[in-house]
C-alpha cells in the first residue's frame, strides 16, 4: 500500500513512512494511492470476529506487508488490553437508541480506540529502526490526554501537548497535566484550539524544524488515526446484521475535525454496508453548513459550547473529503484550499455539491437542545449521555435506527450533566481523584514562534538530563 498527499506535492511513500510523517511534506493530507475494496463474501467472514481480530484484517490492508502479521497481532491485543470493556466497543440501547460506547479505554474517550494502538505503533517503529521522535499535538480535550496516556514513559518518544487555556473541561486538563512522566509536556495556550492547530501545522510545515527535532503527529492529520477508526464502524455493522450484507446501517457521529465521521466514509468506501452518515455538530457548524450550502466559510469567532471537545472552525480532515469529493483531482484541492486560505470561504460546484449531500446529512444542535436530549434520555431510560453524544443522538431524532457514537463518558463533563438531569455521572476508576493530584503545565501566547522555542528548550534540558 502507498500514500500520497491531498495535494500532489510528494512521491507515493510506504505506510511506516506515512505513519512518521503525520503531515505531508507539501502541507497536504496523507491517503492511500487507492481505497482496498472488500467483497460481500469477505465482510460476511468478519462480521462475528472479534474487535482485536477485526483491527488485525482491516489495518493489514492498510500496512501490506510492512509490519510482520505476528507483530501486528501482538500490537493490536497490547494496545486493546488497555480497554476496561471485553468488547472493547460494545453498542448498548438507551430506551430506543442505539449507543456504541467508544469511552471503554484508559482516558474514557473514543481517542483511545486510535491513540493506545498508536503510541504502540510508534513504539514499534522506533525500535525498529533506532530512532527517536517529538510527537507535537493540539486537543480539544480529548486527543490530548489519549495520546499522553499511549507513549508516557516510553523511551524514545517525547510528546508535546498544546490545548486551549480555560477551554477543556477541568477534568479533560486534569487527565493530561497530572501525567508527570518525563517525556510528556503539556502546554496551555492563550487562545481557542483552531490557533494550536493552526500552531501545529505551522510547525509541520516548517520542514527544517520538522526535520532537525523529528516532530511526528497524532492528530487526525496521521493516517493511522483514521484507519484504526474504521474499525468500529466494521464492528457495529457486524454485530447488528450478522454479516447480512443486504443491511445497510446508518451512523450519526459527533462532529468537530471531521475525523471520525471520515473514518465512516471511508469504511463505506471500502464496501461496508452503511445507508446515512450523519454529521452532527454543536454550535460550531462550518461542516453542517458546508453540506446545506456547498460553502464552507470560516465565521469569525469560535464559540464556546457544553460540548467543548467540538469547538472547532477548521475541520483538519475535511481537506481528505474534498480530495475525494473532487474523484482525487489534487489540483483542484489546492485551488480551494487557496481560494479558503485568500478569502475565508470556499465554495464547491452544484455537482459536488449534491454528491456531498447524497454522501452525509448534517445537523446543528444547539445548547439548550443538547441539554434537553441529556434530560430526555436519561428520563426515558436512565442512561446518562456525554454532551458531545447528546449532540450525536439529538441530530438521528429522524433516524431512528441510526447508530449513535459515544464519543466520550458523561463523568468528563459533571458541569453540563448537572445542568442537565441535576447529578453527575458515576466516573469510571481511571477519573477518581485527578483534582488532587499535583499538576505541570505551561503556558504560552497563541504564537508558533513561542511554542518552537518552548520545544528547543524543554528538547535541551531533557537531553542534558
Ligand atoms: C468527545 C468528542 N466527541 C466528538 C469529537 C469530534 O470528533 P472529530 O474531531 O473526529 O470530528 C471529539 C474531538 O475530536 C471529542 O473529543
Ligand atoms: N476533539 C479533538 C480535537 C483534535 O482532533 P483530532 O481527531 O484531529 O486529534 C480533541 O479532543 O482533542
Amino acid at each position: 500500500m502507498h500514500y500520497i498527499s491531498t495535494r500532489g506535492g510528494i512521491e507515493p511513500i510506504g505506510f511506516a513512512q506515512a505513519v512518521m510523517m503525520g503531515l505531508a511534506t507539501d502541507g497536504g493530507l496523507l491517503v492511500p494511492a487507492e481505497i482496498p475494496a472488500l467483497e460481500p463474501a469477505r465482510l460476511r467472514t468478519w462480521a462475528d470476529l472479534s474487535f482485536q481480530d477485526l483491527a488485525l484484517e482491516v489495518s493489514t490492508l492498510f500496512v501490506g506487508d510492512e509490519i510482520p502479521r505476528a507483530d501486528l497481532k501482538a500490537l493490536i491485543e497490547r494496545s486493546y488490553a488497555t480497554f476496561s470493556h471485553p468488547e472493547v466497543t460494545p453498542i448498548v440501547t438507551a430506551g430506543e437508541t442505539r449507543i456504541l460506547e467508544l469511552f471503554h479505554g484508559p482516558t474514557a474517550a473514543f481517542k483511545d480506540v486510535a491513540l493506545q494502538w498508536l503510541g504502540n505503533l510508534f513504539e514499534y517503529l522506533l525500535e525498529r529502526e533506532g530512532g527517536r521522535l517529538n510527537i507535537v499535538g493540539a486537543t480539544s480535550g480529548d486527543t490530548g490526554s489519549a495520546a499522553i496516556y499511549g507513549v508516557r514513559g516510553k523511551e524514545r518518544i517525547q510528546i508535546f501537548i498544546l490545548h486551549p487555556k480555560g477551554r477543556v473541561s477541568p477534568i479533560q486538563e486534569r487527565q493530561m497535566t497530572t501525567v508527570l512522566d518525563g517525556n510528556v509536556h503539556n502546554v496551555a495556550v492563550r487562545g481557542t484550539f483552531d490557533d494550536a492547530q493552526n500552531i501545529v501545522k505551522t510547525l509541520f510545515n516548517d520542514l527544517p524544524f520538522k526535520s532537525a527535532y523529528r516532530l511526528g503527529a497524532v492528530n487526525s492529520i496521521n493516517w493511522a488515526r483514521i484507519l484504526a477508526q474504521t474499525v468500529y464502524y466494521f464492528y457495529a455493522w457486524g454485530r447488528i446484521t450478522g454479516g447480512d450484507t443486504e443491511r445497510r446501517i446508518s451512523f450519526s457521529v459527533p462532529t468537530g475535525n471531521f475525523g471520525d465521521v471520515f473514518a465512516g466514509y471511508l469504511a463505506r468506501r471500502m464496501g461496508l454496508p452503511i445507508d446515512r452518515l450523519v454529521i452532527a455538530t454543536n454550535r460550531n457548524d462550518i461542516l453542517t453548513r458546508f453540506i446545506h450550502s456547498g460553502v464552507y466559510a470560516v465565521e469569525d469567532a469560535v464559540h464556546q459550547t457544553l460540548s467543548p471537545a467540538m469547538d472547532i472552525q477548521i475541520a483538519s480532515n475535511f481537506e481528505r473529503y474534498l480530495y475525494y469529493l473532487h474523484d482525487g483531482d489534487q489540483a483542484r484541492v489546492c485551488a480551494l484550499l487557496d481560494d479558503l486560505k485568500r478569502t475565508g470561504r470556499l465554495e464547491v460546484s452544484a455537482e459536488r455539491h449534491r454528491q456531498a449531500q447524497a454522501d452525509f446529512d448534517a445537523v446543528a444542535v444547539s445548547d439548550a437542545e443538547t441539554l434537553d436530549q441529556i434530560r430526555a434520555t436519561y428520563e426515558a431510560s436512565g442512561y446518562i449521555l456525554c454532551p458531545h453524544t447528546a449532540v450525536g443522538v439529538r441530530a438521528a431524532r429522524d433516524l431512528p435506527e441510526a447508530v449513535c457514537l459515544a464519543t466520550a463518558h458523561p463523568a468528563k463533563f459533571g458541569e453540563a450533566v448537572v445542568q442537565a438531569i441535576g447529578c453527575e455521572a458515576p466516573p469510571p476508576p481511571s477519573l477518581l481523584g485527578l483534582l488532587e493530584k499535583e499538576a505541570r503545565c505551561a503556558e504560552l501566547d497563541a504564537s508558533a514562534e513561542a511554542v518552537k522555542e518552548h520545544i528547543e528548550a524543554t528538547l535541551k534540558t531533557v537531553s542534558a538530563a
